[in-house]
């Protein structure tokens, strides 16, 4: 059941109102354009499988979806290539380490195992199938187009800040190239993934992206069967155990419920069979996870009692 609009929307007021002023945290400093948002911006959405969406505070400004792309990406590419290719080729197991590390492709004997960090979503874009790069991103971008229900932007100022500060990530790629987990060209997949990266998305794009997920593939707005509904609970179990990172299992303790994050400050988390919700904040904690965000999301889940792991449901 979905719960009741007067819930949800006393739900988000709560969490808004609760952590308008929490001043934890920091923007992402390493991609200069992100440094520069506003750190006060605050929104919240929820878009329901039924296709209703509720908005709170700034949820109109688009914001650069980073690593939230991951899942679409992945979505895709199981889309094209089915599971056993996707286990074999990028692997679902969580890394348990940051985003970026390359640590974790060392140790790991398969090189990558998680397509939700940047290693493995590097090898998932290089994943996807086209002839040449152009051909490559309109496929990619008439993807996003999908999901979201409109063309979404490239914020080109952060594709380019994020160009030309992405060293670690090339350097990713030609790892990846080396030990034959790279399935095309590493510095043009580092490039496309950057601008998958660079997409301006608003909370509510987000949210009604995330809710096709909540609604077995079928974006709740359009009515468009994006996936096959087979591929949902692998893409939200992976999303559960990796998500938010290092800072999945914690997510998952406090919260019960798959989410992806992005260093812009968006996280969306997906309540299978009911909603997602989208909030807003860009000043991240350690691991790179809005710290408003999560607050907000841990909140409202508690407040309508959506823990996936609650044996009580409403
Ligand atoms: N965690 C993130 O959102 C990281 C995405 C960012 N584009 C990067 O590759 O570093």
């Amino acid at each position: 059941q979905v719960p009741r609009e007067s819930e949800i929307k006393a739900a988000m007021q709560e969490a808004y109102d609760q952590f308008k002023s929490n001043t934890g945290g920091a923007n992402a400093n390493y991609i200069p354009y992100l440094d520069h948002v506003n750190k006060n911006l605050y929104g919240i959405v929820v878009a329901t499988v039924d296709g209703k969406v509720y908005e709170l505070g700034d949820t109109k400004y688009e914001f650069g979806i980073e690593s939230c792309s991951k899942i679409f990406v992945l979505a895709l590419a199981m889309q094209e290539r089915g599971l056993k290719q996707i286990e074999d080729s990028i692997g679902v197991d969580a890394t348990g380490m940051p985003f970026n590390s390359v640590i974790a492709i060392e140790l790991e004997p398969q090189r990558t195992v998680n397509p939700l960090v940047n290693a493995g979503a590097m090898a998932t874009n290089s994943f996807v199938q086209a002839p040449n790069k152009q051909a490559k991103w309109e496929k990619i971008d008439a993807w996003f187009t999908r999901f979201a229900g409109r063309k979404l932007p490239v914020i080109e100022e952060l594709y380019k800040s994020e160009s030309e500060t992405n060293q670690h990530n090339q350097g990713i790629a030609l790892l990846l190239q080396s030990y034959g987990r790279m399935y095309d060209d590493p510095l043009m997949t580092c490039d496309l993934y950057t601008r998958q990266c660079s997409y301006g998305v608003s909370a509510r794009d987000l949210a009604i992206m995330g809710a096709t997920f909540a609604n077995g593939g079928k974006q709740p707005v359009t009515k468009d069967q994006i996936i096959d509904t087979k591929y949902v609970p692998r893409i939200l179990a992976i999303m559960a155990t990796s998500g938010l990172y290092d800072g999945s299992g914690d997510w998952l303790y406090r919260v019960g419920l798959p989410a992806k994050s992005g260093v812009g400050g968006g996280i969306v988390t997906v309540v299978p069979g009911k909603m997602a919700i989208c909030v807003f904040a860009p000043p991240l904690d350690k691991a790179g996870n809005s710290v408003k965000a999560q607050l907000a999301i841990q909140h409202m889940v508690k407040k309508m009692g959506l823990n996936l792991f609650d044996s009580v449901s409403k």
